[in-house]
Formats: C-alpha cells, structure tokens, sequence
C-alpha cells in the first residue's frame, strides 16, 4: 500500500494539506487574506447571494490563496538559491507578486459584480 499509486496519491495529498497548514501558520499574506476570505463569506451569508454567486466567491478566494501560496513558494526559493541580492532575484519576485496583482484584480472585479446590486440596487 505504501508505495502503491494510491498510497503516493494519498502521502501527496497529506504533503500538501501540511503546506497549506504552513502557509496559514506562518504567513502573514496568506493570513490576511485568509480573514478576507471569512470576511467576504459572512457578507455573502447577510446578503443572502445566490448559488452562482458562492461558486464565484469560492474560485476567487481560491484563486487569490493558490497565487498567493505560489509566490510565497517562488520568494522562498529565491532566498535559498541566491540569499544575495540581485536584479535577476528581484525580477524573479517581482513577476511571482504580479500573479497574485492579476489574481486579486479578478476577485475584486468579481466582488463588485457580486455586491453591487445587493448594496447599491441594480
Ligand atoms: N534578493 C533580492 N534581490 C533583488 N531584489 C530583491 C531581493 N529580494 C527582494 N527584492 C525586491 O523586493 C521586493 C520584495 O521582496 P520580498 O517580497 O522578498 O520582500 P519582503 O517584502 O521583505 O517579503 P516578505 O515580507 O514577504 O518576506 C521584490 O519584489 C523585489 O523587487
């Protein structure tokens, strides 16, 4: 079983719940978007948002989290490999930041056709 397709299938997915504990502990990005996300899902309980909505909301905070996550990983990579600073290093982070910048606009251009209606009427 311990080295049987779905024995490694299985040590991956506990890897990687380890590294999404990881990052919720020890990663002030991820933590505060982490309360945003709390925060957005309680707005969309009062408002009372449809379906479709929740589906939205969730691939946004997903989204934003998984981009996030990654960045932290590419920084932390960087560090390793080249502590040192360096144009190359802050090219490197600063490409991996703007992922997140495109994941974010997304989910704020989301939130607003989510709440809009709900807040200002349609
Ligand atoms: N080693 C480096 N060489 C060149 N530029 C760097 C280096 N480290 C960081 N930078 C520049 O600083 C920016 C911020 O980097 P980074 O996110 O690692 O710093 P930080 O804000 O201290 O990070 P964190 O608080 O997330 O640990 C980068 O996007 C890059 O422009």
């Amino acid at each position: 079983m311990k080295n049987s397709f779905l024995g490694k299938r299985i040590r991956g997915g506990g890897y990687a719940m380890k590294g999404a504990w990881l990052l919720l502990k020890h990663e002030p990005s991820i933590q505060v978007q982490f309360v945003i996300a709390i925060m957005v899902c309680i707005a969309g309980w009062i408002f009372g948002i449809s379906r479709m909505e929740w589906i939205l909301q969730f691939f946004a905070i997903g989204l934003v989290m998984s981009a996030e996550g990654l960045n932290t990983a590419v920084e932390a990579m960087a560090d390793f490999v080249h502590p040192d600073f360096h144009s190359k290093i802050g090219h490197i982070k600063d490409v991996a930041a703007g992922a997140v910048f495109f994941a974010a606009l997304i989910a704020v251009i989301i939130a607003g056709f989510i709440y809009y209606p709900y807040i200002f009427g349609n």
